[in-house]
């Protein structure tokens, strides 16, 4: 066990690997500025700010910084949730109530998170977002994500599918990481918007045609 990516195209994994390692070969200073960055352009979509509820998550490692994001979020009367990890990589849901409400949760031999320490809400909170911010490690031309490999949002997109939700996805990554192409599977469904240090990029909804 341990290892996420076992069970899906080796396409993936070996790019999750050449990704990851371009992440921790940043310096610490760019990631805190593309975090400063990033939520100054997040914060001109009309999709999170005039959003009620928008379902993010909190930044580790050398992702792109999410605090000051949630936290201009939060002081604009946005309700933010926040995922925790279940055993089966499914993601249950907290009310993000400030960064000293957080609680360092370390599953497994993995990074350790960052979980609201409130009320679980259940996996289908995330069905009442108006937006969902999620993590990834690339998109490419077509809004396809390649995400960790736990499969948590790909749970979280067919949850939101079943239920006839269709909130804002929008992935937030650094510039490299939009890229031509990523490997797709059936199950993949594609984001709307990417957020990198540079600005916003929309992608077309094929489904949905003249939009
Ligand atoms: N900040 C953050 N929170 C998140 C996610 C995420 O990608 N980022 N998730 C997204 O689904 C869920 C948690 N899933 C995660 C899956 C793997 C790793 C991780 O650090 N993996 C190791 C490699 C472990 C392995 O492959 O065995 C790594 O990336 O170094 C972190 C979170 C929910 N919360
Ligand atoms: N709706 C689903 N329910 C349960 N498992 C799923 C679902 N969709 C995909 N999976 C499984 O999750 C695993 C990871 O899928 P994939 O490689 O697409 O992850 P990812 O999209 O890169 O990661 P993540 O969704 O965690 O960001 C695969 O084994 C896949 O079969």
């Amino acid at each position: 066990m341990g290892h996420l990516g076992r069970t899906d195209e080796p396409d993936k994994r070996t790019l999750r690997r050449e990704l990851l390692a371009m992440r921790n070969r940043l310096p610490e200073d760019d990631v805190e500025a593309a975090g400063a960055a990033l939520t100054e352009h997040a914060l001109e979509l009309g999709e999170l700010t005039h959003a009620r509820t928008v379902a993010a998550y909190v930044s580790v490692g050398s992702e792109p910084g999410t605090l000051a994001l949630l936290d201009a979020l939060r002081a604009r009367g946005v309700r933010v949730l926040l995922p925790a990890l279940l055993p089966d990589n499914d993601l249950d849901w907290g009310v993000y109530a400030g960064a000293d409400s957080l609680v360092q949760v370390q599953h497994g031999g993995r990074t350790a998170l960052l979980e609201p320490a409130g009320e679980r809400l259940g996996p289908d909170a995330v069905t009442g977002a108006d937006a969902v911010l999620l993590p990834g490690l690339a998109v490419d031309a077509r809004g396809m994500r390649l995400g960790r490999g736990g499969g948590s949002y790909d749970r979280v997109l067919a949850r939101l599918e079943r239920a006839g939700a269709r909130p804002a996805l929008v992935v937030l990554l650094y510039d490299a990481e939009v890229v031509a192409r990523v490997p797709a599977e059936p199950h993949d469904r594609p984001v709307h918007a990417v957020v990198t240090p540079s600005g916003v990029r929309r992608f077309r909804r094929p489904q949905e045609p003249g939009r």
